[in-house]
């Protein structure tokens, strides 16, 4: 897979680099390129912004420069591309958002700020064909679409083969059944007084498989009871709505 970014603050995507995305670019499991937005700006000021039409607060980034950056780093490489526009006013990004584009060949993320980016850049790309999401990762306002990115990319990138070191971790991820994950424990046995639960060494995997479910369900009922409204029917079987 292919990863473009496109910024005025390249720097906020250094951490893409780090840890276990860096090693999924060493081992050239992603590419990556982040993009300064002003390198397709023409004016001495290197102006990204200007004001709204209509008034109101703030500054709304220009549709000219965008448009060419899109089309410039687009036309870097011929593979299919999806672009990726953060906004608080976008679709939720959920883990089947993250599943979903595992899929992609290349991912181009459009990075706002300001008030964020003239609608017509979005409108232009749809217009052409160009498959393009606008997205939030969650219900609270960011000052731009950097560290949404850097969650996205994070949760994509450690869903695609080769990544994790063992797959096995992503099926049991939060969400990845529609469920939160239960507790987690390791050594030692007892911990200020506080023992590891019984059953998780009892060596009986059925016992603990269901201890596990039990525990998914009863934290998903109280933390994230619309989660379990949202399942599909066939989802819970018998001992699970015995729960
Ligand atoms: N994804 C996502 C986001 C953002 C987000 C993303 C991109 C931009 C670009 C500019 N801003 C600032 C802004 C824009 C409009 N209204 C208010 C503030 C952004 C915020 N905020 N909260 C989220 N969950």
């Amino acid at each position: 897979m292919r990863i473009d970014v496109i910024t005025i603050f390249p720097g906020y995507l250094a951490p893409l680099r780090e840890a276990l995305l860096g090693r999924a670019i060493g081992a050239g499991l992603v590419d990556l390129a982040v993009h300064d937005l002003r390198s397709w700006t023409r004016d001495v000021h290197q102006a990204v912004d200007d004001s709204p039409y209509g008034g109101g607060p703030g500054m709304v980034m220009r549709p000219q420069v965008w448009g060419e950056a899109l089309d410039a780093v687009l036309a870097l490489d011929e593979r299919p591309a999806r672009i990726v526009v953060p906004t608080p006013a976008g679709r939720p990004f959920t883990q089947a958002t993250a599943q979903a584009w595992t899929g992609e060949e290349r991912l181009v993320f459009a990075c706002g700020r300001y008030e964020g980016i003239d609608q017509r850049v979005v409108d232009d790309a749809r217009r052409r064909d160009l498959p393009v999401d606008e997205v939030s990762i969650g219900d609270y306002v960011l000052v731009g679409g950097e560290v949404a990115v850097l969650v996205m990319v994070e949760a994509v990138v450690r869903l695609l083969p080769g990544v994790l070191g063992n797959p096995a971790s992503a099926q049991q991820d939060s969400f990845s059944d529609g469920l939160l994950e239960g507790p987690a424990y390791t050594r030692p046995e007892v911990w200020r007084g506080l023992a590891v639960p019984e059953v998780l060494r009892s060596g009986n995997h059925a016992k603990i498989a269901r201890w596990r479910r039990d525990r998914a369900l009863e934290r998903t009922a109280q933390r994230r009871p619309d989660l379990l409204a949202a399942l599909p029917e066939d989802a819970l079987d018998d001992a699970d709505r015995a729960f």
